[in-house]
């Protein structure tokens, strides 16, 4: 099937166009992006088009550009073999890999090549000026007739900033009125991320895809679900968000960051040549930058996002302070297992973690083979220093602390230090006092919350899994699924770019996603196994909810609705995770069908906490009320507290993040109500033919009930007043949670034992389901042809061959610094076990027989 084909195939069953989320979008600043006529800002626009005329079926993980530069660029580091990754050669490549990102793989700067974002934002210039030119009046008009003159200011802004926005009443009721229009196997929510509503309506069509037909049109990869992606294309550092920061218009582009340090510093020249040991001393002598804001010691809501990167590389003598403490570290100890008199033989016995898992400190033979097995080798290599290809010890990174203990207990048994000189061939250190040991700081992010005694050291890496198959693919991470080797047990693995993630600023957001999901323990959440980071890839391994989204098991019905019974019982252990996490003072701000997995029991997961934020200053929830009956308000877990990002996924934004006027915990329950209206009716309630429609309908309409499905009076009084406009008379804005549940809609909910209800159906693994992994499949063919298939495999080879970085080994100037290596504690031994005749890529949805109320579940397949 070529590409064609594949755009004008009918919709299949399962088959969807995703619901993108929005990140930081902030109508305000079209206004004030489009209406610059300079040349220096650029738009997001910009990078969506580009990446349309540029990614064709490129896609796939990194997307289209991004994906070739990301293996150029994997090229162009000097890779070195396994085990030979000693501190100055590491901190040397992983600073060049992550100046490449934005200079490019050679070095250039992107912008001059017309790859990068200036490119890009030069085009959406022109874009937006001739939009402006032609339409702008007109619509203006268009907008202020169809609203009586009465518009409130954001849609106004809208107006201006856009240059154009076609508002229809007619079509406004119309998207009520017409649910079968609005079925959800062709349906689409918003397209690429971000997207300003502009482009949506650009004379020049898409260039692939069916013409004229908004369902095929767009980017395509290797994610069967996710149509109209286009990842390379999206330069988050040309977003309008940041104008809305107030920040300096040299902040808009990653591009001009301010690298001239580095080509002025004959000390970073040295150190950027991969050292040998002793070669490291020049470095020694560079002055200590005196203040560096470690990014993620602190609060993440103080760090506005788009900084990071800004602070990491930009704080004067960055590299220097990188070459010092390389070369402090290696001029002055080295194990003598790393001296070439000692490499081998291994000594026979070493003390340290087995890494079985158990933490018993066992002790093990540590031979060669030991140290070439992916599955056991880290610890060893870690301990121990290795022989590399051409007979050059190279030493691997000891954990610092161990090195005053060794010397002080002045143990035969410990590993002695060595000076780099030789000199000291005696297995007892010399007497006097003990060198300054440069010791890297293990990142207390997440070692000193409350949950930390959840974790332990990390106990996995990348080579501890298998790749069974790509599960999906989302905004900016991968998500396969995986089997652990030494158990078989089934995880689903998330896999960001450490490059994606500098280059789209999003690094704040995995710290956040990384926090939430390992503060979370609830039945509702879905659990995290083990985090970890290697050079090049972040990892979040978690269970593998093998119903998948929920999404799915509605597209699964005909009229893809459910009933109101079987919509009662996802709402309700909705509201239960959303109850928890704003307990914890989290914000979802996601929520979305999506979003919700399914476990294999049958019950809901939240996933995907991307988007998610935490208040600041969480307060704890207070108990109200009598005995015979208490409340919990959990509004006050946030209360105060406001944020102002455009986040959310276009038909379930709230009103308020529209206006941008900022939003609180109010908004997931906005969401709730337009998911409560999907299960029902098999549509979103304000969904319009565009962006821009959307969002009016969304500020504007009031919520119209279809009669395609039967509810209760009940359950249209909770849509309406989850989706009332004003937050601050809608239903969960006074206690939070606990409003929701006492509505008459739950009146017969059992709260406390919502994980001991029934599910409506249960996930089932099959042959005979339909096949998730068709179109990817389509995709990797397609790929081929075009020579993109390889570096699809080359990049997955590299995620699941790298090592583990250890939170020791990562500098605390590192921006990676505080994703915490840890596993969980306790691991149940609830989760799937790997079978080797599933495929794994089928699923269906059988009814629960064990259901007892009302049928409900036959209620379900009959729809
Ligand atoms: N634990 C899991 N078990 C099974 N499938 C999963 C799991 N986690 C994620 N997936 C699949 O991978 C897809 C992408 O995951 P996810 O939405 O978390 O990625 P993302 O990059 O954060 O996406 P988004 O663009 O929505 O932010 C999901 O839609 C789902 O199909």
């Amino acid at each position: 099937m070529d590409m064609q084909e594949l755009y004008d195939r009918p919709s299949m069953v399962g088959e969807k166009e995703r619901s993108l989320s929005f990140s930081k979008l902030i109508p305000k600043s079209f206004r004030r992006n489009a209406s610059s006529s300079n040349g220096s800002t650029n738009t997001s626009t910009s990078s969506v088009n580009d990446g349309e005329q540029n990614a064709t079926d490129v896609g796939a993980v990194e997307g289209g550009k991004s994906e070739t530069e990301n293996s150029q660029r994997q090229e162009n580091y000097t890779r070195e073999p396994s085990y030979v990754v000693g501190p100055a050669q590491a901190q040397s490549s992983r600073f060049s890999r992550l100046k490449s990102i934005f200079h490019g793989p050679n070095g250039e700067e992107e912008s001059k090549t017309g790859n990068g974002s200036n490119a890009g934002g030069s085009e959406s210039q022109v874009e937006i000026r001739s939009i402006k030119k032609s339409k702008s009046s007109d619509l203006e008009e268009e907008v202020i007739q169809s609203h009586g003159g009465d518009l409130d200011s954001p849609i106004e802004a809208s107006v201006e900033g856009l240059g154009r926005l076609h508002i229809s009443e007619h079509k406004t009721r119309s998207v009520g009125s017409s649910p079968l229009d609005m079925a959800p196997a062709t349906r689409k929510r918003s397209p690429s991320t971000p997207i300003m509503p502009s482009h949506l309506d650009t004379a020049e069509p898409r260039s692939r895809g069916k013409q004229g037909n908004r369902e095929h049109t767009g980017s395509f990869n290797t994610n069967p679900f996710r149509h109209d992606r286009d990842r390379s294309a999206t330069i988050r550092s040309n977003n309008p968000y940041f104008i809305y920061q107030g920040l300096p218009p040299h902040a808009l582009s990653s591009q001009e960051l301010d690298y001239s340090f580095i080509s002025s510093s004959s000390k970073l020249g040295e150190y950027l040549v991969p050292t040998t040991p002793g070669t490291a001393s020049t470095a020694s002598t560079a002055p200590i930058v005196k203040d560096h804001r470690n990014l993620s010691n602190l609060s993440l809501n103080k760090i506005k996002e788009n900084e990071e990167v800004n602070e990491f590389y930009s704080s004067d003598g960055f590299a220097e302070r990188r070459g010092s403490k390389a070369g402090n570290f290696l001029d002055r100890f080295e194990s003598p297992l790393l001296t070439p008199e000692n490499t081998e033989p291994f000594p026979a016995i070493v003390v340290g973690c087995d890494n079985d898992g158990d933490e018993d400190g066992g002790e093990f033979a540590l031979t060669q083979s030991a140290l070439s097995s992916p599955s056991n080798g880290n610890n060893y290599q870690r301990d121990m220093g290795v022989k590399g290809d051409l007979g050059q010890i190279k030493p691997i990174l000891r954990r610092a602390a161990s090195v005053p203990d060794a010397l002080k207990e002045n143990s035969p048994n410990k590993t002695p230090l060595k000076q780099r000189d030789g000199s000291s061939s005696s297995p007892f250190p010399p007497a006097g006092p003990l060198p300054e040991v440069e010791e890297p700081k293990r990142s207390k992010r997440l070692r000193n919350k409350s949950f930390s005694n959840k974790f332990r050291d990390i106990t996995v890496g990348p080579q501890s899994f298998e790749k069974i198959r790509l599960l999906g693919q989302g905004d900016v991470g991968k998500v396969y699924l995986v089997k652990e080797k030494r158990t078989n047990r089934l995880y689903a693995l998330k896999i960001f770019s450490k490059a994606e993630m500098i280059k789209r600023k999003k690094i704040k957001r995995i710290l956040a996603e990384q926090e939430i999901l390992a503060t979370s323990n609830h039945p509702f959440i879905v659990t995290l196994y083990h985090s970890f980071q290697s050079e090049d890839y972040l990892y979040l391994c978690m269970e593998y909810c093998m119903g998948g989204e929920f999404f799915r098991a509605l597209q699964t019905r005909k009229t893809k609705c459910i009933s109101e019974d079987d919509a009662r019982f996802y709402a309700s252990e909705v509201t239960a995770a959303l109850e928890y996490l704003h307990l914890m003072g989290f914000i979802y701000r996601d929520l979305k069908p999506e979003n919700i997995l399914l476990h294999k029991s049958g019950h809901i997961m939240l996933s995907d906490f991307d988007l998610s934020i935490q208040a600041k200053d969480a307060k704890d929830p207070v108990v109200k009320g009598t005995a015979q009956s208490t409340i919990l308000d959990t509004r006050i877990c946030s209360d105060g507290f406001r944020t102002n990002s455009f986040v959310g996924t276009e038909e379930y934004i709230a009103p308020e993040v529209i206006r941008g006027n900022g939003h609180t915990a109010a908004v997931d329950w906005w969401t709730l109500g337009i998911l409560t209206y999907e299960m029902l009716f098999g549509f979103t309630p304000f969904k319009g033919d565009n962006t821009n429609e959307t969002f009016c309908n969304i500020l504007k309409s009031e919520v119209t009930f279809s009669n395609n499905n039967e509810v209760s009076r009940a359950c249209k009084d909770l849509i309406k007043k989850l989706l009332t406009k004003n937050e601050s008379k809608r239903l969960g804005s006074r206690m939070g949670a606990a409003d929701i549940k006492r509505h008459p809609f739950f009146k017969k909910v059992q709260w406390s034992l919502l994980r001991n209800q029934e599910p409506p159906l249960i996930p089932v693994l099959t042959e005979d389901g339909y096949d998730f992994t068709k179109l990817s499949s389509n995709k990797n063919k397609q790929s081929s042809k075009n020579g993109v298939h390889s570096s699809l495999e080359e990049q997955e080879r590299i995620m699941f061959e790298e090592n583990v970085e250890y939170d020791d080994e990562v500098s605390d100037d590192d921006p990676f610094h505080d994703f915490n290596s840890m596993s969980l504690m306790k691991q149940d031994n609830n989760s799937l076990i790997y079978g080797n005749n599933n495929s794994y890529g089928k699923i269906s949805y059988a009814p629960n027989s064990n259901r007892s109320r009302s049928n409900s579940h036959k209620g379900f397949f009959k729809r």
